[in-house]
């Protein structure tokens, strides 16, 4: 078993010191010209360690989206290790965005892709699709717990033609998405004090009682992470958190990626820094 502080404590320490942000590392291809950078694997990588180094100390997580790394195929992946191998350095934690979803065994083989320790991809936590059956997802449970890393599994996302699905009644009454967050805070790891390791996707662009979603309720023990995309760029005000999530924001990581980078590389850790310090009073009011 890893010795090293866990995903959870760290996002504890995170959240007990008001850090909500979670900046994404979305290198698109309007964005790397924006920043005067070629859209090539160089681009990308000098963009995600640059994000690195001005969210180290003062968002709560970065969040790279494997997509923009893999267009540019294995030197896409090159340069995603470095940007892991510098937040590792940096102390900065990382959810990597890679949505898997498969059967146990393949999907186990992509938990130690990207959670196993030493693995070249190795980040703290990963975003999930448990479609397959939430039971597909326990080889990752496993090793989530035996090495202090974290899952956010899909519930209700933020795109709105997720709705037919996510939306759709379960033969138990309740909606996919309801029962993906059952599911996740049932999945509590002993280790877990105040924060449990497997959280869930929340859009923040949703209204969560059209899902079946109760943002009325206490905080959960340990609480639910929650990663709430769909703030700035997609529509959803920042300030508003608390009241998009309720109850549920005790734990929330709100992520921004293209209103954050957008506008070019000068400015950007004021940004980071301002958009912080913003989320941290929302959730902080009462
Ligand atoms: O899992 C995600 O991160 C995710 C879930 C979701 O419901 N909606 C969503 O936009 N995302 C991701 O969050 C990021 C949002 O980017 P911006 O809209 O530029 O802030 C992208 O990387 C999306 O892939």
């Amino acid at each position: 078993m890893s010795v090293a502080a866990s995903f959870s404590d760290r996002l504890g320490e995170a959240l007990a010191a008001r850090r909500h942000l979670c900046v994404g590392i979305d290198p698109h291809r309007g964005l790397l010209a924006d920043w005067g950078l070629a859209d090539d694997a160089a681009g990308a990588e000098r963009m995600g360690r640059e994000v690195v180094a001005a969210a180290a100390g003062v968002a709560a997580c970065v969040k790279p989206q494997i997509a923009f790394f893999e267009r540019f195929g294995s030197a896409g992946y090159a340069a995603l290790e470095r940007v892991l191998a510098d937040a590792r350095g940096a102390g900065v934690p990382v959810i990597a965005d890679v949505k898997r979803g498969d059967i146990g065994t393949s999907f186990a083989a992509y938990a130690e892709a990207w959670l196993a320790p030493g693995s070249p991809l190795e980040a703290d936590a990963m975003t999930v699709a448990a479609y397959q059956g939430f039971g597909s997802l326990a080889g990752a449970c496993e090793l989530v717990r035996e090495h202090g890393k974290g899952l956010f599994v899909l519930a209700a996302t933020s795109n709105p033609e997720a709705r037919e699905v996510q939306r759709a009644q379960r033969s138990d009454g309740r909606s996919v998405a309801r029962a993906m967050v059952d599911d996740a805070l049932a999945c509590v790891s002993p280790r877990d004090t105040h924060v449990s390791s497997v959280g869930v996707v929340l859009g923040a662009t949703l209204r969560l009682e059209d899902f079946g979603i109760d943002t009325g309720l206490p905080p959960a023990r340990p609480a639910l992470p929650v990663l709430a995309p769909g703030f700035g760029h997609q529509g959803a005000r920042i300030e508003d958190a608390r009241e998009i999530f309720g109850g549920l924001g005790w734990a929330l990581l709100a992520n921004e990626s293209r209103s954050l980078l957008g506008g070019g590389a000068e400015g950007l850790a004021t940004r980071i820094r301002e958009r912080s310090e913003l989320v941290g009073e929302a959730l902080a009011s009462p």
